[in-house]
This record gives structure tokens, sequence and C-alpha cells, in this order.
């Protein structure tokens, strides 16, 4: 018992002892700190002057660096613009379309510079007069905000002294300050919609000026696979660039301009050293929050090409609408259109999911870290005069505001004045660093406007980018010298001569890379009517395409008349929206029709040739506007489309299967009447009724190979029974074979 209590007892000693030590350390350690910290104080305070103005000279020196970096950004960017605009060859590199999506590196500042020249065409343009304006209230607003915050203070002071009548005069002032600055706020919200307009006008009147110049938008679309859904680029990622780009400019511009204003004064207020800290903190965490900020960019603009796609399904769902129904093709479009919309709505639902934990962190950092930080740099410097030895030394002017004064009214005012600034300003701060998410969402519509803007400009230029996959590709990739140079970066000549049409060496090449034709001659003379013959998918349309300037021509010599002398009638008309006489004199227009001088009347005798003529009662008049494609038979449509030729009477005139829904008395009526007018006729069609109409006769074998000759029609017709029969001879034969066969087998078997 004895021994345990001694032990005990030892065990106490110990243990005492070992704490003694200790809290001596931790003392000695806790004074030589306080030591330490009061000495430090002392340094500074004996040397405050040289270290502000060395703070001064530091934040000084790290903004010219900034400028400096954003000089020779700016610099490298016109350098690399001269290059590329001298190598005259290939795409710029400029606005090259990447498929690595948008960033915010000299590629997007390229791509926004391009842009900008657009949307803000010069430095005396109304856009810059509004930007102008724009910045000018800005400014106001900042300063009004800092007098308000004075204002706060003073109102808030003069009722902790129970002042009455300065209470009621500071009142007033606040009052009389909302007027312009409710005005103020109204007109920036407004300068800022109408410059979004003006930047959407300016840049799809510059798109629409190369997209409908020409052939453009056929080009875009069959000879280039580098722009899926031109409709929604223009439609809808213009608008949202423009909107993107004027709501930037005042989210930018406005929280700077505050940030600088407010910083200034609280710098005044609180001393450099505060301001520097908070400075030091702001720059860390936005350098942690853009490190861990989800590429943004990159999303939003996969995100527009998913909302394209899907907004396509159901374009394709509306415009095929008759034949799927009759299909019953529903399910099948469900499946694709739900394919689309799933593709979608999961990366949306990323977007989302990465928000919201950028958005925590965001307003973690922001709204709390950034506030306590503001806290502690108000408090640094009351705590700092409290530290011993320090008092009489740090009665800077950093604290002369809270510390000279003792009055507790002063004191209220200050600390109020303040803190609207501090909270001010960090809103402010919070707001640039939300708006680095709009920055890298605007890189992601830059991206995508940027590469329309750069694929039109090649198309107008003749350079398109496509998968060659075809015969063309093979050949030049396995053998090149098996047929001499690549066919597809040969360029042949079109040459405008007033009455024929000539194809002289003229290589048919699909925009797929296929060799339809190697090598295509034939010669068209007025009053000379060809007929165009041959099996499916041979390239009979595929000429009349080079004819009409929309495929390259790569070799040889097109000679030809100008493309208002050679009229197109598809199988299937193009009914433009407007009214039924619209649909008669496309793409004329009313007036265009009054200066030809064609009346109504005319009009209706046209129609009368198509035996069409009650279709202007029937529809309710010239003036009725429907939907033409459903609203007429196939057989109309047809009738509509040549009725259109005789109003046109061009020179030349390409049938293609363009009666294939009419009767034959009215086939006949619309070829005689057409030859009657002095139109020469190009057609193709498989029918043997309309060989009388035509004098000579292009004949594809489907191989590759091809035959241009007179067509004699009674010659030709006698030819093709004498072929029949001997063909159904041959038929007869074989089905004798047969018999004889089976019954060889029958007397083998007994
Ligand atoms: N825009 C295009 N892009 C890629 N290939 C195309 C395009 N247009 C046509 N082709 C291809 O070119 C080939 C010839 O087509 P074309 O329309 O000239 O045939 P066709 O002789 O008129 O046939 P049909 O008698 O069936 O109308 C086809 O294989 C077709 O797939």
């Amino acid at each position: 018992m004895v021994a345990a209590l001694n032990s005990d007892l030892f065990a106490r000693t110990v243990t005492d002892k070992i704490n003694n030590a200790l809290y001596r350390q931790v003392y000695n350690f806790r004074h030589k700190q306080l030591a330490l910290l009061t000495r430090l104080v002392l340094i500074y305070a004996r040397y405050q002057k040289p270290i502000q103005r060395s703070i001064v000279a530091l934040i000084c020196l790290a903004l010219a660096e900034r400028l400096h970096k954003m000089v020779r950004l700016v610099t490298s960017t016109t350098e690399r613009k001269s290059t590329n605009s001298s190598n005259k060859g290939g795409a710029s590199a400029a606005g090259t379309p990447r498929r690595g999506g948008a960033q915010l590196d000299k590629q997007f500042f390229d791509n926004l510079r391009r842009l900008v020249s657009i949307v803000v065409p010069g430095v005396a343009s109304q856009e810059c007069a509004m930007l102008a304006a724009h910045t000018v209230l800005l400014v106001f607003r900042t300063f009004l905000s800092v007098a308000v915050a004075a204002l706060d203070g003073q109102i808030v002071s003069a009722l902790v002294r129970l002042q009455g009548r300065e209470f009621l005069w500071g009142i007033a002032r606040w009052m009389g300050m909302a007027v312009p600055a409710t005005l103020t706020n109204s007109l920036l919200t407004y300068l800022q919609s109408i410059l979004a307009i003006k930047f959407r006008q300016n840049l799809t009147e510059h798109v629409h000026k190369k997209y409908l110049g020409g052939n453009t938008y056929y080009a875009v679309g069959n000879l280039d696979d580098r722009v899926r859904n031109a409709d929604q680029l223009i439609a809808v990622d213009i608008r949202k660039f423009s909107d993107s780009l004027a709501a930037l400019y005042f989210n930018l511009a406005k929280p700077t301009l505050d940030a600088l204003v407010y910083n200034v004064q609280l710098a005044r207020s609180l001393g450099v050293e505060s301001l520097f800290g908070i400075m030091v903190i702001i720059q860390a965490s936005m350098a942690m929050m853009r490190a861990l900020a989800p590429p943004f960019g990159q999303l939003v603009a996969q995100e527009q090409r998913l909302e394209g796609d899907f907004h396509f399904a159901h374009a394709r769902l509306i415009e095929h609408a008759e034949e799927i129904a009759l299909f019953r093709g529903h399910e099948a479009e469900k499946l694709t259109i739900a394919h689309r919309y799933t593709r979608l709505v999961r990366h949306v639902n990323r977007i989302v999911r990465l928000n919201v934990f950028y958005s925590m962190l965001e307003d973690f950092v922001v709204k709390y870290f950034w506030g306590a930080a503001g806290l502690v740099a108000c408090a640094a410097p009351v705590f700092a005069k409290r530290l011993p030895g320090a008092t009489a030394a740090v009665a800077p002017a950093a604290t002369a505001a809270a510390a000279s004064s003792g009055d507790l009214g002063s004191r209220t005012r200050d600390f109020i004045t303040n803190r609207r600034l501090l909270l001010s300003g960090s809103d402010a701060l919070g707001r640039m660093m939300y708006s680095y998410k709009e920055i890298v969402e605007l890189a992601g519509y830059t991206e995508r406007v940027t590469d329309l803007l750069t694929v039109l400009d090649d198309v107008v230029e003749g350079q398109y980018t496509k998968t060659k996959v075809g015969t063309a590709a093979a050949l030049s990739e396995k053998s090149p010298a098996a047929r001499g140079p690549d066919i597809v970066s040969q360029r042949g000549r079109v040459v405008e001569s007033p009455d024929d049409v000539e194809f002289i060496g003229v290589p048919i090449v699909s925009p797929n890379g296929d060799v339809l034709i190697n090598s295509l001659s034939f010669h068209v003379t007025p009053g000379r009517h060809l007929l165009i013959v041959g099996p499916n998918g041979c390239g009979k349309s595929s000429m009349f395409r080079i004819l009409g300037g929309l495929w390259p021509v790569y070799g040889g010599t097109v000679r030809k008349p100008s493309m208002r002398q050679i009229f197109y009638i598809p199988q299937r008309p193009y009914l433009p929206i407007g009214t039924l006489r619209d649909q008669l004199i496309y793409p004329d227009t009313v007036a265009d029709m009054a200066a030809r001088g064609t009346t109504d009347a005319q009009l209706l005798d046209i129609l009368e040739v198509v035996q069409l003529r009650h279709v202007v009662e029937r529809e309710g008049g010239w003036d009725a506007v429907k939907l033409w494609k459903d609203a007429l038979s196939g057989g109309d449509k047809q009738r509509i489309a040549m009725a259109r030729l005789f109003y046109h009477r061009p020179q030349y005139a390409i049938m293609d299967e363009c009666t294939s829904a009419v009767s034959m008395d009215i086939e006949r009526a619309m070829y005689t009447h057409a030859t009657e007018l002095g139109i020469t006729l190009m057609t193709v069609s498989h029918r043997q009724s309309l060989w009388q109409y035509h004098n000579y006769i292009l004949q594809y074998d489907g191989q590759g190979g091809y035959m241009f000759s007179k067509l004699d029609p009674e010659r030709r017709i006698a030819l093709v029974e004498e072929k029949q029969n001997i063909e159904q001879q041959l038929a007869d034969i074989k089905d004798l074979e047969a018999r004889l066969q089976d019954l060889e087998m029958q007397a083998a078997a007994y």
C-alpha cells in the first residue's frame, strides 16, 4: 500500500515538474513572440513612410507588369495577324476553327479582336459613341456611390449625436441623390441592351452579306463539312455572343472602376498596408479560383453544338412531316430526337453540377473569405495601436481619423463610411471574379462565331474542307501517277459565252470525291434540245450543278451564258414564302414584275398554258399567302414551276425530271409551249414520250462512260423496240432451256 502511495507521489512529482518546465517554455515562447511583435511594430512605426512608399511602388510595379504583358499579347496578336494575311494560301490562323475548345489565350484575343472590329465599325461609329456614353455614366455612378457612402456615415453620425437638423438635412440630400442615381442605373441598362442589339445587327448583316452572297449558303452545307447547323449559328449564337459582349463591358468596366475608386478611398482611410494585404489575399484566391474553374468556354461551345443538333432534328421533322407520317416513322424519329435531346440534357446537367461546386467556392471566397479579410484589414491598425510601446508610434495617417478622434459620432461616421466602401469594394471585386466565368463563356461564343466567319471567308474564296472518301481521294492516295495530278486540287475554266453551252473535258466529281465521269465533252447550241439519260446516281444532276456554278470545275472548260439565261426546274420545285403571285415570279419581286411590264392578267394566261388557271380562284386570289408546299399537289407544284419558266423566258431551261407528276397531255402542252418561246431545253427524263422534243442525247452508262450523239426519235424508237423484242426472245429461250432440263431429269428418274 505504502509502496503504491509512494509510487503515486513520485509520479505526480514528476508530472508537475514536466508541466512546470513546459509552462515556462510556453511562457518564454509567448513572451518572446510578443516582444518580437512589439519590436516589429516599433521598427514598422519608425520606417512607416518608406514602407508605405515601397508598397505603393510595388503595386505600381505589379500594375506595370500586367500592362506590359497585355501590350505584348496584343502586339504578338497583330504580328501573327499580319503574317497570316501575307500567307494567302490557307485559311487564316486568326480564325482557324479549332476543335480543342475555347480558352482564354492568344487565339481568343485574336478572334475577339476580329469580331469587335465588325461589331464596332470605327472610332466615329454610333457604337463607339454609345460605349463612351456608357463609360461616362459608369464614372458618374461610381463617384455618386462614394458620395452616398460618405453621406450614409454623416447621417448615422448625426443620429448618434442626436443632431436632428443635420439628420434631416442628410435625409434630404440622400433623396436628392436618389434621382440621378436611379436615372443613371436605368440609362446604363438601356445602353447595354441597345449595344447588344447593335452588335447583333452589325454581325448578322456581315454574316448575311457573305452567307447569302452568291451560292455560299449552298457550299457551306454541301461542299464543306466544318460548319454544322449554320442556321443555329446565325440565329442563336450571334445573339448570345452580342449579349455576352455587351454585358461583359458593363460587368467588367463597372467593377474595375468601382474597385479602383473604392480602393483609393480605403487606402486613404485604412492605410496602404491594409489595402496591400487585401490585394495579396484577393490575387492569391483569384489564382486559386482560376485554377479550379471548370472549362466553361469549352462547355458552352459544346452546349451550343448540341442545341444545334437538337434543333436541326426538329426542323427536319417539320420539313418532312408528310413523308414521315405516311411511313409511320414517328418511332424512328422519336429515337433520333430523344438521343439528341438526351445528349444535350446530359451535357447541360454536367454544366449545372460543375456550376454548383464552383458557385459554392466562389460564394465562400468572395462573400466570406474576402469579407473576413476586409474586417481584419480594418481592425489591424486599431489593434496595432494597442500593442505595448506602439501607441505613440503608430498614430499614422492610416488610423488618423479613428485614432485622433475620441468622439463616438466621428468614429461611427468613419466606421459606417469605411464599412460601406469595403462592402462595395468587395462586391466590385466579387463581380470581377464572377465575370471571369462570363469571359470564358464569351470565349465559347466567340469561337463558334469565328468558326462560321472563317468558313464563310474560305468558301467565298473557293477553299473547301470536306473529307474526301470517294474514288478521287483513293486514286490520289494510292497512285498519283496512275491518273496524273490529284484531280480535286486542279481547277478548270468557266468562260461566259453569249449563246451556247459547251463542256470540254470536264470531270464530274462529287463533293465526297467520287469521280463520276473522268472527262465530259458535249456542245449544245440554241434551239438544239438535249436529252440526258442514264442510271440513277450516275451524275446527270451533277452536270447541272457544275453548269449552275454550285460545284467547282476541277478541269477542262465550261462555256455557258450568264446564269440569268439558265433556268433550273427540279423534280420537287421550291416554293418560297409569300403570295401565290410570288410562286410564279420567283425570284423576281412584285416591283421586278412591274418593271418588266407583266400584269396579273398575263400571269393568268401563263397559268392557262399549264392548265392551272383555276388555282387562283381556288386558293383565294393572287395575294393569298399559304404554306404552298402543303397547299398544292405534286402535279400542281410542277405546273407552277413550269409557269415560272414561261414567265422568265430564259435562253436555256434545265428540266430535271420536272414533269414526272403531270399527265402526258399537260407535259406535251408544256414542252410545245417552251419550244415555241425559243427556250432551249436540257432534259433529264426516262420518258420515251419526251424524245420527240430533243435533237441530241447524252447517255451515261453508269460506269464512268458516256455517249453524246444526235437523237433521231423514230430510229431510236425502232432500235429500242427491236432491243426489247430480242430481250423477250432471249427470256423465252431461257424458259425453254429450264423446261428441257426438267424433262431430262424426269426421264432419267424413270
Ligand atoms: N451534295 C452532295 N454531296 C456529296 N455527294 C453528292 C452530293 N450530291 C450528289 N452527290 C453524289 O453524286 C452522285 C451523283 O448524283 P446525281 O444527283 O448527279 O445523280 P443522278 O444521275 O442525277 O441520279 P438520279 O437519276 O437518281 O437523280 C451520287 O452518288 C450522289 O450520292
